[in-house]
């Protein structure tokens, strides 16, 4: 069942949340997320850049890409298996929770990922490796749930 689309941020979007880094693949390069069979789930997202997190270091890559999705879905984003198997590699926020509405959110609903690495070396992923996944799923909400606000901003700003 087809219920989602992923398009590339803008240019101007991208070039803003890669300021003061370099060597990364021009936005029009980034390839869509994809599944590498027709049985798996997750859609496997690229990493534009060359990222080294140092031992017990974080790293916050901008993917470049925003999922359009239909509501009552949400993206939900784990590591890659291997990267998790191979170095223990995880999500600071263990799951990330991409909202149907994010898509539309000021920064173009440009999909974010910040990684852990929690062993005693440094670990690289290479610029173009398929580094973490996304899977889609339906949700439900609660009786007597009566919300009408829009989503405007992104990580926490439903709390400002
Ligand atoms: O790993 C992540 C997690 C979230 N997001 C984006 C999509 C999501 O829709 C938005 C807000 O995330 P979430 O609702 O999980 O964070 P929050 O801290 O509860 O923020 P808010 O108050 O905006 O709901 O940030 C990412 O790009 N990457």
């Amino acid at each position: 069942m087809s219920i989602a689309r992923f398009t590339h941020v803008s240019q101007a979007q991208y070039a803003e949340a890669m300021a003061g880094r370099e060597g990364f693949l021009p936005i029009a390069e980034i390839p869509m997320p994809k599944r590498a069979t027709t049985g798996s789930a997750g859609y496997d997202f690229v990493s534009p850049l060359e990222v080294t997190i140092p031992a017990g270091e974080t790293a916050l890559i901008p993917t470049g890409i925003r999922a359009e999705m239909e509501q009552g879905w949400v993206l939900l984003l784990f590591p890659r298996s291997s990267f998790g198997f191979k170095y223990s590699l995880r999500l600071a926020n263990t799951v990330g929770v991409i909202d149907s509405d994010y898509a539309f959110a000021k920064n173009e609903g440009h999909i974010m990922v910040k990684l852990r690495n929690p062993l005693s070396e440094p670990v690289t992923i290479g610029k173009g490796e398929r580094f973490c996944q996304g899977v889609f799923l339906p949700y439900g909400t609660a009786e007597e749930d009566e919300v009408t606000a829009g989503r405007v901003g992104g990580f926490g700003s439903t709390d400002r």
